[in-house]
């Protein structure tokens, strides 16, 4: 795979138009949620030909998610209204899945009075490779808070451009078991909408620019589903180490556009993942000498990120699959069917790409001399027993030199991003160096 590297900010700016992410008077928030997930939704990343069966196996295996969340289609993702970009004033719209919202409570319930700005910009289905090598899943989207309450959507050649607020930057990795087609990386639309409310509260509040520079969550190729086939779409054939490799290209793109303007995003990011995508996100930091991939796509073009947040991670796969908990032990075969989907057959080769179980020293193959590591669980997580974050973490104390923070939430697995209020808290606090 070719690295992008013809990219000039024209065409960064091409890629698509930027679409408002408005406030909503009814929870202080922006109809986030409905059609959040499901090939298609929010943009071009998601797969073809395909819809969710709810009483499919992995569903049946994994529960599955609400139809209602993953299949409504959404062309324009979080909270944003049809039609391109917009500049003009937008009209604060309800949430549209009252679902999404009934269990977190957001930070505030009262939106400050920001007039008719929107909260943000979306611009999604972002192609990360040339459009010689780009499949439909190598996309990314991005969102951008509206840092000084204007009707002007980001222009990357504007030297006025938000992304010159400076801030951290969060680079999202979604999960899905590496093969799922509903959750894409609109999947993060819950939570995007959460922290473009935070960054403009804080704006509003404070009347400085808020430390949240703006957001990316990523696409990747998937595994076959076999729930879910897929034969004649090139992006649904991945075994690894092609999920990585995707991810890594995506780094490398935000590297080089000037999306975040001259670089913000070099300096000053944090990457997170749920599930898988935070397998994928310490995989990220390792060594890419460990996926024996071409110099090209593993070239790091970014400096790695301050700080990685894991939330329902998956660590140690072969250790699940061996020795799972009691009350985990019926999942056993769905992960095993999923994680040779991904990875192959041979355990052995499972141990050496999981982070909690890799040979040698990765810790010290990340090279920021102060880094940090949130590991965020549910004990209510029906699919990922907590048991995963704690060889995760003993895996860190073991080699030392991160600072690692455990965070425990609650819900089911994908109520963290499904809900997204409590990951968006999270984060936050993690760009503001809270946590
Ligand atoms: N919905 C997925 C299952 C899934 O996502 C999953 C199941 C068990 C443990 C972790 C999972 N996801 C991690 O990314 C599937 O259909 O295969």
């Amino acid at each position: 795979m070719r690295s992008y590297n013809a990219t000039s900010p024209a065409d960064w700016s091409a890629a698509g138009a930027w679409h408002t992410v408005p406030w909503s008077p009814v929870h202080g928030l922006h109809g986030v949620a409905a059609g959040a997930t499901g090939p298609g939704a929010g943009n071009s990343s998601g797969s073809t030909g395909d819809s969710r069966d709810s009483t499919d196996i992995s569903s049946a295996a994994f529960g599955g998610h609400s139809p209602a969340a993953s299949t409504t289609p959404s062309q324009d993702g979080p909270g944003s209204r049809s039609g391109t970009t917009s500049a003009a004033p937008s009209t604060p719209t309800s949430p549209t899945s009252p679902t999404s919202f009934t269990s977190t409570a957001p930070t505030a319930t009262t939106a400050p009075d920001l007039g008719p700005s929107p909260i943000g910009w979306l611009k999604s289905g972002i192609p990360y490779l040339p459009p010689t090598d780009a499949l439909q899943l190598h996309t990314l989207d991005v969102w951008v808070p509206n840092h000084d309450n204007t009707n002007v959507p980001p222009d990357p050649l504007s030297p006025s451009s938000p992304s010159e607020a400076g801030g951290t930057w969060i680079v999202y990795i979604h999960g899905g078991a590496w093969r799922d087609p509903f959750i894409t990386s609109a999947s993060f639309a819950p939570a995007a909408g959460y922290l473009l409310h935070h960054a403009a509260e804080h704006a509003a509040g404070s009347g400085a620019p808020p430390p949240l520079a703006g957001l990316v969550s990523i696409n990747y190729r998937l595994s076959p589903h076999p729930s879910h086939p897929a034969p004649r779409d090139p992006s649904r054939q991945a075994r690894h180490p092609d999920h990585i490799a995707d991810v890594l290209a995506a780094l490398s793109f935000l590297g080089r556009v000037c999306i975040i303007k001259g670089g913000a995003v070099k300096t000053n990011w944090i990457l997170a993942g749920h599930s898988c995508g935070a397998t994928l996100a310490f995989q990220a930091v390792m060594h890419p000498a460990r996926w024996k991939l071409s110099s090209s796509s593993s070239s790091h073009v970014l400096p790695p990120p301050r700080a990685l947040v894991g939330f329902n991670g998956l660590y140690d796969l072969a250790g699940f699959v061996a020795a799972p908990p009691l009350a985990y032990a019926h999942l056993r075969d769905a992960y095993r069917e999923f994680t040779t989907a991904a990875f192959g057959g041979d355990e052995d080769g499972w141990r050496a790409v999981c982070p909690a179980s890799a040979g040698g020293q990765w810790v010290q193959e990340w090279p920021p001399t102060k880094k940090s590591v949130v590991l965020v669980q549910s004990r209510e997580d029906s699919l990922v027993p907590w048991d995963q974050i704690d060889a995760m973490h003993a895996r860190l104390a073991d080699e030392g030199g991160v600072n690692v923070t455990v965070v425990e939430s609650d819900g089911d697995h994908d109520d963290a991003w499904k809900k997204g209020g409590r990951m968006a808290d999270i984060l936050w606090g993690v760009v503001s160096e809270k946590v």
